[in-house]
């Protein structure tokens, strides 16, 4: 029988242990439901400095092979090229970004690591799906390496439009290699066409009849396939202990109030300065509110090796003191911003006893906050999802108020908006966007992906 071979960075946790990343989440609910081998990363950086064996691990119908790496690939692939370079260019952060041959050799060579540890683990009928910006090389590696499986990418951040690529200074090695896999998937289709426009302008590709694209003397499909949630799961997780502790405890504060959450990893692509300030905004514009909004930010840190991480969470630190600073009052403080991370479950309670839902990322893949906040509401009194149009969520997820996260002044009217909103407009809002999280689940968007995969990959072509 075919087997689902998954590979990326990060592997599991396989419960719902609240470590932050949608990527992991979304593909633990896909891993369940078909079962198939997980592939990645230990996040263990091995003492001596040598590979690991593999770590092998087994829940039900799901197998998880892991290794760790040693000191210097996890500083130059994660923390280095991965995280220096492709992260910030892809979400539009040139001022961010640090090209160093050194840490692209490291990212290269990782990724022909990881590709000679799978191949013994292959099995001739396997489909094999690789995930993210950390291992654009793999397939072309695997290929080499003579594997002739169906081999898909699919990549869950932004791809920027050519003029931003471009500065990357190995931009043709790195599309070249996306080119070797069967098929490549993106976020939106404004991620797709940033690819396709690459690839016609920059490299002369040509588009065949049957929608495939032939560039640099290869030939590849790509298209969009928006990743989703299990909606109907997380749609219950308030009823959990932890999500009904949580929201008891929200609603029992917020009895005469009303609460905007926001939920994210501590990065500079989330947009969370912008926030602050325009939480600040709107309490100089509209004083009333003044001891009847609170804003929630739950912002793990993630990626602290990197400077511009630890700088973005001491900006957020001094920010969001001056701004408590300057509005609180004996019994209540404006911004409540908790760097921990909290079990999914909770977070369900959370959402539901927000009444604002705020995403205003300055670019992001998907961003699965936007979903689950819209899973957890109370179908009878919904909260309002407030959501930046440069979030990929917001190709979908229109009845939202979508809004400009650049703009402070936008942002504050949005909030204002969001909370005055009546209870028609909320319902009506909350019930098209559900029925989109509910129909574009997790599962769906695997599906949908496995089986174009399946259905385009020729053994013949394969090579390249
Ligand atoms: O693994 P980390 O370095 O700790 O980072 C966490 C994950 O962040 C990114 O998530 C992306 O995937 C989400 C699901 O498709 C998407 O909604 C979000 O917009 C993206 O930012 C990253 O791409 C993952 O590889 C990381 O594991
Ligand atoms: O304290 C936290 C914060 C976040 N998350 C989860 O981490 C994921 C974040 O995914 P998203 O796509 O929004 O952004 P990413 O961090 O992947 O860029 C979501 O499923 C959140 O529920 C979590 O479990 N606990």
């Amino acid at each position: 029988m075919t087997r689902i071979v998954i590979v990326s960075n990060r592997v599991g946790p396989l419960t719902d242990t609240g470590r932050a990343g949608g990527l992991a989440v979304a593909l633990v609910d896909v891993l369940r439901e078909r079962g198939g081998l997980w592939f990645g990363w230990s996040g263990e950086v091995s003492e001596d400095g040598t590979y690991s064996p593999l770590r092998l691990y087994e829940d039900g119908n799901v197998s998880t092979a892991t290794i760790d790496v040693a000191q210097a690939d996890y500083d130059e692939f994660y923390a280095g090229y991965s995280n220096r370079a492709l992260w910030p260019t892809l979400h539009y952060r040139l001022d961010l970004t640090d090209f160093d041959r050194r840490l692209e050799e490291g990212y290269r060579r990782v990724n022909e690591r990881f590709a000679s540890r799978l191949v013994p683990l292959l099995r001739p009928d396997d489909i094999v799906w690789v995930h993210d910006y950390h291992f654009f090389f793999l397939g072309e590696t695997l290929r080499a390496a003579g594997v002739e499986n169906p081999i898909g990418f699919f990549l869950h951040i932004p791809f920027p439009v050519p003029e931003v690529l471009t500065a990357l200074p190995n931009h043709k090695d790195i599309v070249k290699a996306m080119l070797a896999y069967d098929l490549v998937g993106f976020q939106t289709s404004q991620h797709l066409s940033g690819f396709e426009r690459y690839l016609l302008e920059e490299v002369d590709g040509e588009r065949l009849e049957d929608g495939s694209i032939a560039a640099m003397d290869r030939r590849v499909v790509a298209d969009a396939f928006p990743i989703g949630i299990d909606g109907e799961a997380f749609s219950t997780f308030h009823e959990t202990t932890e999500g009904r502790e949580n929201f008891t405890l929200m609603r029992s504060e917020l009895e005469t109030r009303k609460q905007i959450v926001g939920v994210d990893r501590i990065d500079y692509s989330k947009g969370l300065p912008e926030r602050f300030e325009a939480f600040e905004r709107l309490l100089e514009l509209y004083p009333e509110h003044k001891g009847e909004v609170s804003l929630l930010q739950i912002a793990p840190p993630s990626r602290s090796e990197v400077r511009a991480y630890t700088q973005i969470q001491r900006l957020l630190e001094g920010l969001s003191g001056r701004i408590n600073g300057r509005f609180s009052d004996l019994d209540w403080t404006p911004i409540h911003f908790i760097t921990r991370s909290f079990p999914r479950r909770a977070l369900a309670g959370i959402y539901r006893a927000s009444a604002v839902g705020l995403v205003t990322p300055l670019r992001d893949g998907m961003n699965l906050v936007a979903k689950e906040y819209i899973a957890a509401q109370d179908p009878e009194d919904p909260g309002v999802l407030v959501l930046s149009r440069f979030a990929g969520a917001a190709e979908e997820m229109r009845e939202a108020l979508i809004v400009n996260p650049y703009s402070i002044d936008e942002l504050a009217e949005a909030l204002r908006r969001a909370i005055q909103m009546p209870l028609e407009e909320r319902k009506e809002r909350w019930t098209a966007l559900n029925a989109k999280v509910m129909t574009n689940t997790a599962s769906n968007w695997s599906r949908r992906f496995l089986d174009r995969l399946v259905e385009i990959h020729t053994p013949a072509e394969a090579d390249g």
